[in-house]
């Protein structure tokens, strides 16, 4: 059977996850065979001897001479297939891509069995998100609310699962455009929440290391979250002149319940006052080990590191397999009545947020940071 352009992108995909490099001359077959593929015999202007990269890649791709695109294609899965066989991806993301997201390697889209996950793909930031992540996870959110698969899960690669906000976002803005930056800003939160109020099918976050910032406070919107035991949580807003979003500021006292905190002494009046366990979190910046926030109720189940990405997948294969009309319904009487609150909620810690983007203790935090002169 050929090789459709469904698979030739998931073949794609696969390439950027393969965990071994395949050395220099299968990645120039790749190349060749790729070009062939998409645009047919090699048609550029061969290049000089001294620019030794280029000419490597235009011999690959002459070789192949007239060779059909159909049939490059299928050289190019079956050659991605015959890598991915070999290498040792990383557990969750070994199945085929079935859709690049568009302008950036940072995010991987796959879909199998029924799943469709999402993975940050950006580990030597520790999955720090960028304006673009924002912009092709919602896009990857859209596509899954639509395709086949029965739920889509969320997860890193790497270490982290994610490090929040980058930072870096706040840099290089000039003078006169603070405003109008932080303005965007918060409609690009603000869409971005949204997107994970209204997902249709029960989303999963697969928490496979540390999480700070708004990778934290958008759990309190998926219906599952699986941690690894050496993943931590961490909403240092204070810390960094910010104040909470992803709804959280609704959410997590819900989930989280209070804490009693009794004042006085036997020979006078006892006090007791409640005071949600969250403010902690939200306020305080206390970090949570993944054993704290499951009692806490921010997790549902927490996995021992070695065996976290295969007893997780063997679960979510399991849950995949149930029927996804009735799954879909269910998550629906669920939080249909909840939505219109969180999306006021939204609305208003985005336009929140957006005011302590321009206040002196977030630009400081922030510069603190970029000159590494905290690490919290
Ligand atoms: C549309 C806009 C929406 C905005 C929504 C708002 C959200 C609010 C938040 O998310 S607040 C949370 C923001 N995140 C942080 O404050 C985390 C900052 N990072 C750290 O504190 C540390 O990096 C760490 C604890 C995550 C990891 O520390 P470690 O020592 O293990 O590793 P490094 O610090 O050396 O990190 C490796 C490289 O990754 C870069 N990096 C990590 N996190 C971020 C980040 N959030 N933004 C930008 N860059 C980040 C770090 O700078 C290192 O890069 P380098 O190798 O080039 O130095």
């Amino acid at each position: 059977m050929r090789a459709s352009q469904k698979d030739f992108e998931n073949a794609m995909n696969q390439v950027k996850l393969l965990k071994k490099d395949p050395g220099n001359e299968v990645k120039l077959k790749l190349y060749a065979l790729y070009k062939q593929a998409t645009e047919g015999p090699c048609n550029v202007p061969k290049p000089g001897v001294l620019d030794f990269i280029n000419k490597a890649k235009w011999d690959a791709w002459h070789a192949l001479g007239s060779l059909p695109k159909e049939t490059s294609r299928q050289n190019y899965v079956d050659l991605v297939s015959s890598l991915s066989a070999s290498s040792e991806s990383s557990g969750q993301v070994t199945p085929a891509a079935d859709r690049k997201q568009p302008g950036s390697d940072a995010l991987v889209v796959t879909s199998q069995d029924g799943i469709t996950t999402i993975t940050l793909n950006r580990p030597d930031k520790k999955n720090a998100l960028t304006p673009q992540m924002y912009h092709d996870i919602m896009l990857a959110l859209e596509a899954a609310s639509k395709d086949d698969s029965a739920i889509a899960v969320l997860t890193g690669n790497g270490d982290y699962y994610c490090s929040g906000n980058d930072l870096t976002n706040f840099t290089d803005i000039p003078p006169g455009e603070v405003e109008d930056r932080a303005r965007s800003g918060a409609v690009l939160l603000r869409d971005f929440v949204d997107c994970f109020i209204d997902f249709p099918k029960p989303l999963v976050a697969v928490v496979n290391g540390p999480a700070v910032g708004i990778s934290v406070t958008l759990l309190g919107l998926f219906d599952i979250v699986y941690a690894t035991d050496r993943a931590t949580f961490h909403t240092p807003f204070s810390h960094l002149g910010q104040s909470p979003e992803g709804c959280s500021s609704y959410t997590f006292p819900k989930m989280m319940g209070p804490s009693k905190v009794i004042f006085g002494n036997l020979k006078t009046k006892c006090n007791v006052i409640s005071i949600p366990k969250a403010t902690e979190m939200l306020v305080f910046g206390k970090k949570l080990t993944a054993r704290e926030a499951c009692t806490q109720g921010l997790v549902t189940e927490v996995f021992p590191d070695s065996t976290f990405q295969k007893e997780v997948w063997v679960r979510l294969k399991a849950y995949s397999k149930l029927p996804p009309n009735a799954m879909r319904i269910s998550k629906q009487v669920i939080r249909n009545r909840e939505k219109e609150k969180l999306h006021a909620i939204n609305a208003e810690e985005s336009s929140i947020l957006q005011e302590r983007w321009l206040s002196d203790e977030c630009m400081n935090a922030i510069v603190n940071f970029l000159s590494k002169k905290a690490k919290l």
